[in-house]
């Protein structure tokens, strides 16, 4: 699909969102023909450093404008024009689900009377659409290598979506383990395989999004918090997984240890996943109630 370009003059910078390596991205907006108003938008900032940026950024763009569901966040187009360039995405108002979760759950403290804390089905109507989003990036044989609560985003309305701006090594540091001098990986939402052979596949997608279902029923808690990196590691490769977290549904839980079998190819497909989890969010769970 071609790149969608946007010229400079549309955009507008309002404040900063936050700060990765690779650049900044703010709030701001996009005049465009369609609606009289500016659209809100997130600007992704590259540093500019040559040529080879231009490459991987069309590289990048290329990719996300493949990408197209009501559960993956928009990529609108690339601003060549404009230094640094800018990637345009839909602005999604509340911020990264892992924040979010933290800050609406009982023992976060800061939840006041303006927000009432996520009930068990907020967590499965936060759960399907995720769910959602990664059916369809697997239809699109897309290995996403880092789902997590900290790489999704909330919208209005309890709006989920799939999508980062690349800023989370840098923000939720703690939440990954430099092998040596090697690449920082996300250890605690990683499968054997992904730990002992570096294999990520659509099936190593499935364990994290196994992890990623105990961070939303803990409130966004750190999957085997307390243990250190390496404990992690001894622990995942000895077949251990996460115990059920106290506000979980049986059934969900269930779920989740589905999503954690040893053996990559007898883990549930996302699309199965995702008919499970819509099962739970629909009129059965209304019999059930007591159950949840
Ligand atoms: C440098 C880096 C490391 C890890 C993840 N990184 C991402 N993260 C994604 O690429 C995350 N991502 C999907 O992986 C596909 S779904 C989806 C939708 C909207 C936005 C993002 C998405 C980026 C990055 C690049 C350009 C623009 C935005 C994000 N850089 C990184």
């Amino acid at each position: 699909a071609p790149v969608p370009v946007i010229p400079n003059d549309t955009l507008k910078f309002d404040r900063p969102l936050g700060e990765g390596a690779f650049g900044v991205v703010y709030f701001g907006t996009m005049d465009t023909p369609l609606r009289d108003a500016p659209l809100p938008v997130a600007l992704k900032t590259l540093h500019a450093v040559g040529a080879s940026v231009h490459q991987e950024v069309e590289r990048e763009a290329a990719t996300l404008s493949s990408l197209k569901h009501d559960h993956i966040v928009t990529f609108y187009g690339v601003c060549y024009d404009s230094s640094p360039m800018v990637m345009v995405f839909e602005y999604m108002e509340q911020g990264d689900l892992n924040n979010y979760l933290r800050e609406h759950n009982e023992d976060s403290g800061v939840a006041d009377y303006l927000t009432a804390p996520l009930s068990v089905m907020d967590d499965l109507q936060i759960a399907v659409q995720i769910a959602a989003g990664m059916s369809y990036l697997a239809s699109q044989h897309f290995v996403h290598r880092d789902l997590a609560t900290r790489n999704c985003l909330v919208g209005k309305n309890l709006l989920v979506k799939i999508g980062d701006f690349g800023m989370s090594r840098d923000i939720y540091m703690s939440d990954y383990y430099t092998f040596g001098c090697e690449a920082m990986l996300p250890v605690r939402w990683m499968p054997p395989e992904s730990i002992l052979y570096r294999r990520f596949t659509i099936d190593s997608d499935v364990w994290s999004f196994g992890v990623l279902l105990w961070e939303i029923f803990t409130g966004g808690q750190q999957p085997w918090y307390g243990y250190s990196n390496q404990e992690v590691i001894t622990k995942i490769t000895a077949g251990h997984v996460l115990p059920c977290p106290e506000k979980c549904p049986d059934d969900m839980y269930v779920i989740m240890k589905k999503c954690w079998v040893k053996n990559p190819s007898e883990r549930p497909n996302m699309s199965a996943l995702h008919q499970s989890i819509l099962s739970l969010t629909k009129l059965d769970n209304c019999i059930h109630i007591g159950s949840l």
